[in-house]
């Protein structure tokens, strides 16, 4: 996005608007960098964000769905974006929650995965429909810990719920992982993008394979950053901010949001493609974020 960005400085005028439909973050060594924030500092204007049950080909074909627009402080703005998509077939609604419905186009295709494990093991749709709970409620929990502004509403949006569910069902992630699953694993997501994809990328694969990394490198940052304002509430697994990593146990982020690190988990081989239930199946502990009903 940098290098697409630092094109674009200088041609641009200063009170341009701009709107991301880019469903994905990126992850620095400071932390995780959102897509609007990455455009709005780079460009220096604001930028709102675009994100729904919107499989692609299905709108192409004007299928009734629905989109949210997220914007940070700016409702004039976000009505016009609204005035300009909105169709007869596409109905946009706007949410004052930029980051919260950012991270649901993110964090609803590490789910997606999931899902289609389960499709390829062959688990049945009360099994998949477990993973998408689970894996909603995981989602709300990592938006507010990581931007404790987010609604609890927005994940009822169509950028929440809605796109969790047409991903989960008809995405491109569900399908290279139902094949993931079929092959007991044992062939990569690099090689099934490239034979089931016809060129289109698996969305946030980077953002999962870097997930746990992402976890060792920078949850003490945001933690001890968020203990100052909420005591007692960042507190993962042995991790205890004012000790520093003393102490740290990853099983701590397992245990706080197993179905999101057990995706990653097999898909860089460490577990087998069965353990999406395995680990899933065990009720997070939530206390171990301490204050979880503020998350949960
Ligand atoms: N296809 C869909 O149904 C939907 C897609 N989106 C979003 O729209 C965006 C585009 O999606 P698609 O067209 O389906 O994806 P795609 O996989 O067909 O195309 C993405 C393109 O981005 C290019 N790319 C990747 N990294 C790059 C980089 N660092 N610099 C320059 N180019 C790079 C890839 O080479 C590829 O050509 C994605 O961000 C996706 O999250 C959102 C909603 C629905
Ligand atoms: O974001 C999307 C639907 O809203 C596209 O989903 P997939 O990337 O899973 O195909």
């Amino acid at each position: 996005m940098e290098g697409i960005c630092k094109r674009l400085v200088g041609k641009i005028r200063d009170d341009v608007e701009a709107i991301s439909l880019i469903k994905g973050m990126e992850v620095k060594r400071e932390g995780p960098c959102m897509i609007s924030s990455l455009i709005s500092e780079q460009l220096g204007v604001n930028c709102c964000v675009l994100m729904g049950a919107n499989i692609a080909n299905e709108i192409a074909m004007e299928k009734f769905s629905e989109a949210t627009v997220g914007y940070r402080k700016d409702k004039e703005t976000a009505e016009k974006w609204v005035q300009l998509f909105n169709t007869s077939y596409f109905m946009v609604s706007p949410v004052q929650d930029v980051e919260g419905v950012e991270l649901c186009g993110t964090l609803k295709n590490i789910v997606a995965i999931g899902a289609g494990f389960v499709d390829g093991l062959e688990m049945g749709n009360n099994t998949k429909a477990a993973i998408m709970r689970i894996g909603l409620r995981e989602m709300k929990a990592f938006s507010k810990l990581l931007f404790p502004s987010v609604k609890d509403s927005t994940f009822f949006e169509s950028c929440g719920v809605a796109d969790l569910i047409t991903t989960c069902l008809g995405g491109r992630n569900r399908k290279c992982a139902e094949a993931f699953a079929r092959n007991g694993g044992k062939r990569s997501f690099d090689e099934l993008e490239a034979e089931m994809l016809q060129g289109q990328k698996l969305q946030v694969y980077i953002f999962n394979r870097l997930l746990l990394s992402f976890w060792m490198k920078n949850c003490l940052v945001i933690l001890s950053r968020e203990y100052k304002t909420e005591p007692g509430i960042f507190c993962v697994g042995r991790l205890d901010c004012k000790r520093g990593l003393r102490g740290f146990e990853p099983s701590g982020m397992v245990r706080a949001f197993p179905t999101l690190l057990t995706v990653h988990e097999i898909c860089i081989g460490r577990l087998p493609p069965m353990a999406i239930v395995e680990y899933s199946e065990h009720t997070p502990k939530f206390s171990l974020v301490g204050g979880s009903a503020q998350f949960f």
